[in-house]
């Protein structure tokens, strides 16, 4: 066994490892001495591994990691690895590289004995590649310091270029007026895509390029000299526009300035812009507070410092003269001065603005008024900088003065006239009450009767039509009931208006007492009353509404000393049976009153269409008699009133007919109630008397002897104006004497208005005209006028004479008239005698003139034999022997 040495060298004493030894021809012995010699001396680790373990190993390497000389042969290769799978990586690289014969470099990380690493670079080469057995011989070298060095040197680098790329300011380096490394920062600014910058001319960048060179040679003298240089130029960019920048230099190596310069480049257009905006803004104020509409003053500590040209004009000052004075040199006084300084100091020293207004003084002396606003520019300072602001505010506190006065005195002519309104206004108040009430007395007359007090026609249409309404509205009826009260006018006319007034507002009385609340009574006029019935549910309870109202005028009304007995007449219609409207159920109920008067009265009946036909015929009646008095189609018959004492015609009562074309003659009864109710009346009664007193004339003409005619007068007629003047006209133109003319007067028309009833007859009788009252003992007459009255003759009515024979009461009543007219001295005719025992009687009686069928019938004046003869008259004075009487 060859003996080796540590580093797995065979050893030369006693081995074969000497000089002696020698291979063909080669000294091998002096070889192996020398490569010892290498390993030994070599500065670097050099060792040979087979199968992976350590062969040989020179003692640096043994020093290299921690071993002694001895330790390291035999030592596996991994040993000497950080870990199993450091070392099986480097065989992974290792193996390819090597076997191909090529040598394999690296470096690697290594583990001492001690556990410590240590950097080594390695390069390795197969001792023989065709024979991996023969081992692989690794140079190593311990680099961990340069390691260390290069891994610092690394890290600065990666910090600089991280800033020089994230940098927001433009770096750049240049070299010989070029541009050899810059950031992206550095193009950004200069608008240039990424690389676009390197070996830029240093002139390009400039915007002024004339001045650049100038600039550039400047710069860099200086830049030298100083080794630092900082300036502000306008640069271009690549789209042609320009912007500040502010440029700092440094010289790289200022030993050797050809190495370069490095620039740090930054936009300061904003800042520029700022700055230029900021000047603008200073030299704008300048003017503003130069050239402002009012006065501005800034003061310290109550001295002026400045003040503006409108400021010294307010105060009549020149130029400059405030600067320095004592801002208390604006005010009237001191005191004024300090006063105003008192109020302001707390408000502006909170930093507040202070608004005052305030008499200032001129220059001059003069006194004006000014607005003062106040206000500190120096927060922090102990010391106190005020600006004040003055507007001179006289006009408008002059202006205001005035208006206050002005307003003084409009309050005082306000509150003047307020009280002369408040008094004018309780007048007016006054007034309007009493209006008010005046208005609702008109109101009230003119919707209601004067003498009752109940609803006049007006009023009663408007409540009609609100009970149609309702009635239509519920589906209900209504009624209407037209009411008369029988025999009205007669004792209307007999006893006098009083008498009449006071019955019917008892019988108002008593109406309103049979209905309900709700219902209406209403008077139309004279004896005419109109009940509305509402929400009436059948025709029954319009029945004994009726009753209702018949028997509360049953008992008799006492009026002063007379009992006095009025019975109605009453028509009924109902809605919406009989009508639609107030109109039509007014009329249907005013004709089913006169149907109800002309079944007797004191009564009540519903309208009938019958009832209608017969008030369309009393329409056309009326509308044929004014006709027929136009044509001539009325003539006058006439009945000889006879004295059978005398056995003579003692006179004619003129008695009218009409002698319609189609209807034949027609009695007075039925077309007089017609004329007397259209007024037609006048002119047909004037044209009767007119007619009369000529008939009279021809008779007298054709020798018939000198008789006087009766003529009807109608109530209406006597009642007329100018009857009077018309009679006396008539009798002068027919040239009869008056006492040819009698006028037939009814007891009812000559009791009303007595007083001018009388002064009409005193006329007339003064005239000559005979007054005879018909009809005597139908009405009421008062004794005591008929006693005052001129009335010449009295007529028993025929109702009288008709049933004398029978009715001993009629008989009584015809004997007591006749004694009355023989005590009163008048004159007395009995009518409608038609039997011979009726004039018996009547004669009987005392009553010696009588008119009726029994003599003659009323005739045509053209059969004047009969007219004139009566033959009765000789019978009657043959019967009862008046022959021999004187
Ligand atoms: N049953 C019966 N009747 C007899 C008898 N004798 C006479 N008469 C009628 O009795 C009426 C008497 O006239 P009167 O009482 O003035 O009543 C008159 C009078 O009030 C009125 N009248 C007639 N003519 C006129 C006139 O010209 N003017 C006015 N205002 N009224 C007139 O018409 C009434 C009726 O007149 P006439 O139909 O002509 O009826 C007349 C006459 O024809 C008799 O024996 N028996």
């Amino acid at each position: 066994m060859i003996e080796r040495d540590p580093h797995g060298l065979p050893r030369s004493q006693g081995g074969f490892l000497d000089a002696s030894l020698s291979v063909g021809g080669h000294n091998l012995g002096q070889t192996l001495l020398e490569l010892r010699a290498i390993l030994e001396n070599a500065t670097i680790g050099i060792m040979f591994t087979r199968n992976r373990v350590v062969s040989r190993a020179n003692p640096l390497c043994a020093s290299m990691w921690g071993y002694e000389p001895d330790e390291l042969i035999g030592l596996p290769s991994a040993a000497l690895h950080p870990s199993d799978e450091a070392f099986a990586e480097l065989g992974r690289e290792a193996m390819p590289v090597l076997a191909a014969g090529r040598t394999y470099r690296t470096e690697r990380p290594m583990m001492r004995k001690d556990g410590s690493l240590f950097f080594c670079r390695i390069s390795a080469k197969a001792v023989d590649p065709r024979y991996p057995r023969q081992g692989t011989i690794w140079i190593m070298e311990d680099v961990s310091e340069d390691r260390l060095i290069q891994d610092a040197l690394d890290k600065s680098a990666r910090e600089l270029a991280g800033i020089f790329e994230t940098s927001p300011i433009g770096i750049t380096v240049v070299r010989n007026a070029r541009v050899v490394r810059c950031n992206r920062r550095f193009e950004q600014l200069l608008g240039l895509p990424p690389g676009a910058a390197m070996g830029l001319s240093v002139e390009r960048l400039f915007a002024r390029g004339d001045e650049a060179a100038a600039l550039i040679s400047n710069t860099y003298d200086e830049l030298l000299a100083q080794g630092y240089q900082r300036g502000e130029f306008l640069l271009l960019r690549s789209d042609g526009s320009e912007f500040w920048a502010n440029c700092s230099g440094h010289v790289l190596d200022p030993a050797d300035p050809a190495v370069g310069t490095v620039w740090l480049v930054e936009d300061i257009s904003r800042q520029k812009a700022a700055e230029a905006q900021l000047k603008r803004a200073l030299e704008q104020q300048e003017t503003i507070f130069d050239n402002a509409a009012v006065g501005i003053m800034l003061t310290h500590n109550r001295t002026i410092v400045r003040a503006n040209r409108r400021l010294e004009e307010i105060f009549g000052y020149g130029p400059d003269d405030l600067m320095g004075r004592l801002a208390s040199v604006l005010h009237p006084s001191e005191e004024a001065f300090g006063r105003v300084r008192e109020r302001a100091l707390g408000a502006i020293r909170q930093g507040e603005t202070f608004i005052i207004e305030i008499p200032g003084q001129c220059k001059d002396g003069r006194h004006i008024w000014l607005r003062v606003t106040g206000r500190r520019t120096d927060q922090e300072r102990s010391s106190l900088d005020v600006i004040w602001i003055f507007e001179d505010i006289t006009e408008r506190h002059l202006a205001e003065r005035a208006l206050v006065q002005a307003r003084d005195e409009l309050e005082q002519r306000v509150t003047e006239r307020t009280a002369e309104l408040a008094t004018a206004n309780a007048q007016l108040q006054g007034e309007i009450f009493e209006r008010m009430q005046t208005e609702q007395r008109i109101w009230h007359l003119a919707h209601h009767d004067a003498l009752t007090g109940l609803p006049n026609r007006a009023l009663l249409h408007d409540r009609l039509g609100q009970a149609l309404a309702q009635a239509e509205r519920k589906g209900r009826r209504a009624a209407v009931l037209f009411l008369d009260l029988d025999r009205f006018k007669s004792i209307n006319d007999s006893l006098g208006h009083a008498v009449g007034d006071e019955l019917l507002k008892q019988v108002a009385q008593r109406l309103g007492g049979a209905v309900r609340s709700v219902d209406t009574v209403s008077r139309l006029g004279g004896d005419e009353f109109v009940v509305v019935l509402n929400d009436m549910i059948c025709v029954d309870d319009v029945v004994l509404v009726a009753e209702k109202i018949i028997a509360a005028l049953g008992p008799p009304v006492r009026v002063d000393a007379h009992d006095l007995r009025v019975t109605p007449s009453i028509g009924i219609s109902i809605y919406p049976d009989d009508g639609s409207d107030a109109m039509q159920l007014m009329k249907n109920a005013d004709t089913a009153m006169y149907h109800a008067k002309s079944l007797g009265r004191n009564n009540f009946q519903f309208f009938t269409a019958s009832m209608n036909d017969e008030a369309i015929r009393f329409f056309n009646l009326e509308n044929r008699l004014r006709a027929a008095l136009d044509q001539g189609e009325l003539v006058l018959h006439y009945q000889p009133l006879v004295d059978l004492r005398q056995r003579a015609v003692v006179g004619m009562e003129a008695l009218v007919r009409w002698n319609d074309p189609e209807q034949g003659m027609i009695a007075p009864g039925e077309f007089i109630p017609v004329a007397e109710e259209t007024g037609l009346i006048l002119p047909l009664g004037e044209w009767v008397l007119r007619e009369a007193m000529r008939q009279n004339r021809v008779w007298q003409e054709q020798g018939y002897p000198l008789l006087p005619i009766s003529v009807n007068l109608s109530p209406r007629q006597f009642r007329q104006r100018g009857l009077v003047e018309t009679i006396r006209a008539i009798l002068a133109e027919t040239g009869q004497p008056a006492r040819l003319l009698e006028l037939e007067i009814t007891e009812g028309a000559l009791m009303q208005e007595v007083g001018e009833t009388l002064s009409k007859l005193e006329e007339l009788a003064a005239m000559g005209v005979r007054l005879t009252i018909d009809d005597f003992g139908t009405g009421y007459s008062s004794l005591s006028y008929l006693k005052r009255f001129p009335v010449h003759k009295l007529k028993v009515d025929q109702s009288f004479t008709r049933d004398l024979c029978e009715d001993r009461e009629d008989a009584a009543i015809a004997a007591a008239i006749i004694g009355l007219a023989h005590s009163l001295e008048l004159d007395i005719l009995a009518e409608g005698v038609e039997t011979a025992e009726q004039l018996s009687m009547l004669m009987g009686y005392g009553c010696h003139k009588f008119q009726g069928y029994y003599f003659s019938r009323p005739l045509a004046p053209s059969q004047t034999d009969t007219l004139f003869h009566p033959s009765s008259i000789l019978e009657g004075a043959t019967d009862w022997g008046l022959v021999a009487s004187p």
